[in-house]
């Protein structure tokens, strides 16, 4: 069994040590943008991949824009209109207000903390993209992380969603 703790720390301190990185969008999430369609990004923080060019590529493209909204670990995400102005949320989020309307993603990206070419993916360890994409199963999982955040192999748990897609600085990646 693999320690997810200590892996979670170790790419935290390496995806944490690694140098700012800016995504080029590419064609391949850009032809799935369609008017209308929901789109769910996040506010980066810390050492995470800002992603913002496909947030704005999505809504160049008539998209609706989606924020994650957190109330505590135990307690799932919901995902708020974008383009309100945003509060403090905790562990230093920045997120749409309790009344901004929930939205339905069709597009969720999520920022990664490791993942595999495979799809498998470790995240915060709250579980709130897990039960995100267990609510949302038609949804579109895209991950975004620095190439360094890339395992060899993530043994998945029984909870784990794949990702259909991965966006590093360096490859766009299909599983
Ligand atoms: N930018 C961003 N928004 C997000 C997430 C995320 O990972 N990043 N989430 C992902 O689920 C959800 C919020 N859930 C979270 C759950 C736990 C921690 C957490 O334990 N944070 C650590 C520091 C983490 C780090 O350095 O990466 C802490 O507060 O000590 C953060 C977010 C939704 N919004
Ligand atoms: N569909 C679900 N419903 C309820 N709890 C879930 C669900 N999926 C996962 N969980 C719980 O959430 C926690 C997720 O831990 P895990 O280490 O897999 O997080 P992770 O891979 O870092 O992903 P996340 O980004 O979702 O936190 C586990 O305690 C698990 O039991």
């Amino acid at each position: 069994m693999m320690d997810k703790r200590a892996l979670r720390a170790r790419l935290r301190a390496i995806r944490d040590a690694a140098a700012p990185v800016s995504m080029v969008v590419p064609a391949a999430f850009a032809v799935r943008l369609s008017p209308g369609l929901i789109v769910a990004s996040y506010v980066a923080m810390g050492g995470e991949v800002d992603p913002t060019p496909l947030a704005r590529a999505a809504a160049d493209a008539g998209c609706r824009l989606a924020l994650p909204h957190v109330v505590d670990r135990p307690t799932p995400i919901r995902f708020l209109a974008a383009g309100g102005t945003l509060v403090e949320g905790p562990f230093g989020l920045r997120q749409p207000g309790v009344d901004a309307a929930e939205l339905a993603p069709d597009i969720i990206l999520t920022p990664l903390v490791g993942f595999d070419r495979r799809g498998n993916r470790l995240g915060q360890g709250a579980g709130h993209y897990d039960r995100a994409f267990a609510a949302y199963p038609a949804a579109w999982r895209v991950g975004i992380a620095h190439a360094v955040q890339e395992l060899p192999l993530l043994i998945p748990d029984p909870w784990d969603i794949p990702l259909h897609a991965i966006l590093t600085e360096q490859e766009w990646i299909v599983p």
